[in-house]
């Protein structure tokens, strides 16, 4: 199987091309298997999971994407700028505009030309549509059409404050005056295997650094620490504003361990991220 492993903002993922290679198409019941093996640095290639391009009946390209772990996830906002990048530097796109389609639903993105030494892309914003604020949404117990917003809840010994959205897969944030002194190995799988949340959740430790600009350190659900979350950042702005932390309808700097990305929730309800995307290697997965 042919590969190309990308990464956005060090959240990096090995890439399968399904567009036109039939032989990275596999039985259903494989891809699992497949991202662990492939996620596992000592017996694979080393990622945070495995994206397949493909094809789509609704959109320009679907994009689906597993964890380390093997579970599959619904949306993931590196990972779509990394696809973006991807099928337009390889000439399927053919235009700066397109849709992508993900198991959390239709997302547009738009390409920046020219910004590197081989001309490849490097930027690209993709509009995620529109967060998903009540519990139904995320999905987590309680009232399925009330929100989420500095809730106090137990994990373990832990009483920690959360505002949970979701950007078509789930996340918690948690508001803190020093980020990196959380514990985030220790606090992450309390939080993402709580019965609170019947599909886990990805969780969000963020300190607020002014009106536009908050620092954010991500555990992924199935993937553990990442160098960065596009939809967790992209929560993480939204969480800010209803919490009111940072102006609304202004882009907000998102500082992540991997690197920035700016993060806008427009006044037409959509949340619109912009950053970077970048190739690593490319190569032929052996067996
Ligand atoms: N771990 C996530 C998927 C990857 C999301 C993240 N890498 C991003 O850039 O949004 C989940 O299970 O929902």
């Amino acid at each position: 199987m042919k590969f190309t492993k990308m990464h956005g903002l060090g959240n990096n993922y090995v890439i399968f091309n399904q567009l036109d290679d039939p032989g990275n198409v596999l039985e259903e019941d494989r891809y699992p298997a497949l991202s662990r093996k492939v996620s596992q640095i000592n017996f694979g290639i080393g990622s945070d999971g495995i994206i397949l391009i493909g094809s789509s009946e609704k959109a320009d390209f679907k994009m689906r994407i597993f964890n380390e772990d093997g579970s599959e996830a619904k949306n993931c906002g590196n990972g779509l700028r990394c696809v973006a990048k991807y099928v337009y530097d390889h000439g399927y796109a053919g235009r700066r505009n397109f849709t992508i389609e993900t198991l959390g639903g239709i997302v547009s993105a738009e390409v920046e030309e020219g910004r590197t030494v081989d001309d490849h892309v490097s930027f690209v914003t993709v509009d995620m549509g529109k967060p998903g604020l009540q519990k139904g949404a995320i999905p987590m117990q309680g009232d399925p059409e009330a929100r989420t917003i500095d809730e106090l809840h137990t994990f373990g010994e832990q009483l920690l404050r959360i505002t949970c959205i979701s950007m078509g897969n789930p996340h918690a944030i948690i508001f803190t005056g020093d980020v990196q002194a959380v514990e985030v190995e220790r606090l992450g799988p309390l939080i993402e295997y709580s019965s609170l949340f019947p599909e886990r959740v990805n969780v969000g430790w963020v300190q607020v650094k002014g009106p536009r600009e908050i620092e954010c350190r991500v555990w992924e659900r199935g993937s553990g620490i990442t160098m960065a979350c596009g939809t967790g950042a992209c929560a993480a702005v939204v969480a800010a504003t209803l919490n009111g932390f940072s102006d609304p309808h202004q882009p907000i700097t998102v500082h992540l361990p991997g690197g920035d990305l700016e993060i806008t929730w427009d006044v037409d309800g959509h949340v619109r991220k912009r950053g970077e995307a970048a190739y690593i290697c490319s190569g032929e997965l052996i067996a």
